[in-house]
C-alpha cells in the first residue's frame, strides 16, 4: 500500500514557486529521505503533507485519503501525520512519559504505549525525567516517541539531527531508523546532508528550484545521478572532458567502461564523473619514457579514510579516497593513476555543470 502520494503539487509564496509540480510515492513502511539544498522547498513540502499549508494545485493522499486538493483541505490534527521539528519541542513541564501521552486518548494511555515506545527509542527508564534533565539527542528521542505514540500513517521528520554533534547524530540516526522500523511506521525525512539522506532511507528524493529531480534507491542515486549537480550534490564528484572510443571512456585521468548515462556515441565530446573511490594511485619509482603520471599534492585526512589531491601532467586535479591503512604515498611522488569500475558519461553540449 501507498502511505502518501503527493502528485503535481504547486505552492507558491509570491512570485517565489516553492513547489512547481512535485509528485512523490511512499510505500508503507518506507522511509523516503527528501535531499536538496537550502531553499529547495523541502519544508514547504513537508508542511503542505502536514496541513500546514494549503498548496496551490495538485493533491496529497495519506494512506489512499485526499487530504489536500482542488477543493479540500483536512486540518493538519485530522490527518493522522505527525511531524517531528527540528529541535524536539517538548512541553517543558510535563516529563518523558506526560510527552509521549500527550496525544494518547484514554485506552492508549492504560495500554501502556508509551512505554512501549520510550522503549522503542532506548529510553526504558526515563519515563519521570523532566526535559531539562534529558540531553538533546534524549529530547529529539522521546519527540519520536510521541510522534510515533499514536500510531500515525506517517511521520514527516524535519532535519531532526541537525541541533545534535556528529558522534551523537550517527547514533541517533541508526536508532531513529531502527525504531520506525520496529514500529512499522513510514516516515519522510527531510535533510541537506548527503550522508544522511543515503545512510538512512529507503529511497531518496533529491529536490532543486521546487522540484524533484530524481528519485531512487541511495545505492542508484549515487552511482547513476541523472546529471552532474545530482552527481556533485550526493557526494565527491570529479568531473573531466572525454571522449568516447569502442564503447569506453577516454580522460586525462585514464580509460574505463562506461556504465550508462548518454556518452555511448562515438567519438563526441563527453563529460565523465568518477568518484574519488574510483581513482587508484600507485607508486611509479622511475616513469617509462612517455608513461602519464601524476604528483601528490596533498592528503586531506578524514580518520577513517583520506583523500589524496593529484595534478596530471595536463594540470588537472583529481581526487583520490582511500582508506587509512598506515601507508600513504609521499608528498611529490609521482604515482600512475587508474580509473577502477565503469563509469558515467554525458554528452558535454547536454550538461549544465
Ligand atoms: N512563509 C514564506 N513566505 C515567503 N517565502 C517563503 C516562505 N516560506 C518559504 N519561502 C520561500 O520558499 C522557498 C522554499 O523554502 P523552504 O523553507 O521550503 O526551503 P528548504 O528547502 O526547506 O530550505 P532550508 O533547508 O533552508 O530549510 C525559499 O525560496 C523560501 O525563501
Amino acid at each position: 500500500m501507498t502511505a502518501l502520494t503527493v502528485t503535481a503539487a504547486r505552492k507558491s509564496y509570491g512570485a517565489v514557486p516553492a513547489l512547481a509540480d512535485v509528485d512523490l510515492s511512499v510505500p508503507a513502511g518506507e522511509l523516503a529521505a527528501v535531499l536538496g539544498p537550502s531553499g529547495c522547498g523541502k519544508t514547504t513540502l513537508l508542511r503542505c503533507i502536514a496541513g500546514l499549508e494549503r498548496l496551490d494545485a495538485g493533491e496529497i493522499r495519506v494512506a489512499g485519503s485526499l487530504v489536500a486538493g482542488a477543493r479540500t483541505h483536512v486540518p493538519a490534527h485530522r490527518r493522522r501525520v505527525a511531524l517531528v521539528p527540528q529541535e524536539g519541542a517538548l512541553f517543558p513541564h510535563l516529563t518523558a512519559a506526560g510527552n509521549v501521552e500527550y496525544g494518547l486518548d484514554r485506552a492508549g494511555r492504560r495500554s501502556g504505549r508509551a512505554d512501549e515506545v520510550l522503549a522503542l527509542v532506548g529510553l526504558d527508564g526515563y519515563q519521570r525525567r523532566m526535559p531539562h534533565e534529558l540531553s538533546g539527542g534524549q529530547q529529539q528521542r522521546v519527540a519520536l516517541a510521541r510522534a510515533l505514540a499514536p500510531r500515525p500513517q506517517l511521520i514527516l521528520l524535519d532535519e531532526p539531527f541537525s541541533a545534535l554533534d556528529a558522534g551523537l547524530r550517527a547514533s541517533l540516526r541508526q536508532d531513529v531508523r531502527a525504531a520506525l522500523r520496529a514500529d512499522g511506521a513510514t516516515a519522510v525525512l527531510v535533510t541537506h546532508d548527503q550522508a544522511e539522506a543515503l545512510s538512512l532511507a529507503d529511497h531518496v528524493v533529491v529536490m532543486r528550484d521546487g522540484k524533484v529531480v530524481q528519485d531512487g534507491p541511495p545505492t542508484g542515486v549515487y552511482a547513476a545521478p541523472v546529471d552532474p549537480w545530482v552527481a556533485r550534490f550526493v557526494g565527491d564528484a570529479i568531473l573531466l572532458p572525454g571522449v568516447v572510443r569502442d564503447g569506453r571512456a577516454h580522460t586525462a585521468a585514464g580509460e574505463a567502461a562506461l556504465h550508462g548515462g548518454t556518452g555511448d556515441a562515438a567519438n563526441r565530446p563527453v563529460t565523465v564523473l568518477l568518484r574519488p573511490e574510483q581513482v587508484r594511485l600507485t607508486p611509479v619509482e622511475a616513469p617509462a619514457a612517455g608513461e602519464a603520471t601524476a604528483r601528490v599534492l596533498r592528503h586531506n585526512f578524514h580518520g577513517h579514510d583520506s583523500l589524496t589531491v593529484v595534478r596530471l601532467e595536463d594540470g588537472t586535479e583529481l581526487q583520490s579516497r582511500r582508506l587509512n591503512d598506515g601507508a600513504m604515498v609521499g608528498l611529490g611522488s609521482a604515482v600512475r593513476v587508474s580509473i577502477h569500475g565503469p563509469v558515467l558519461a554525458w554528452h558535454a553540449d547536454e550538461v549544465s555543470l
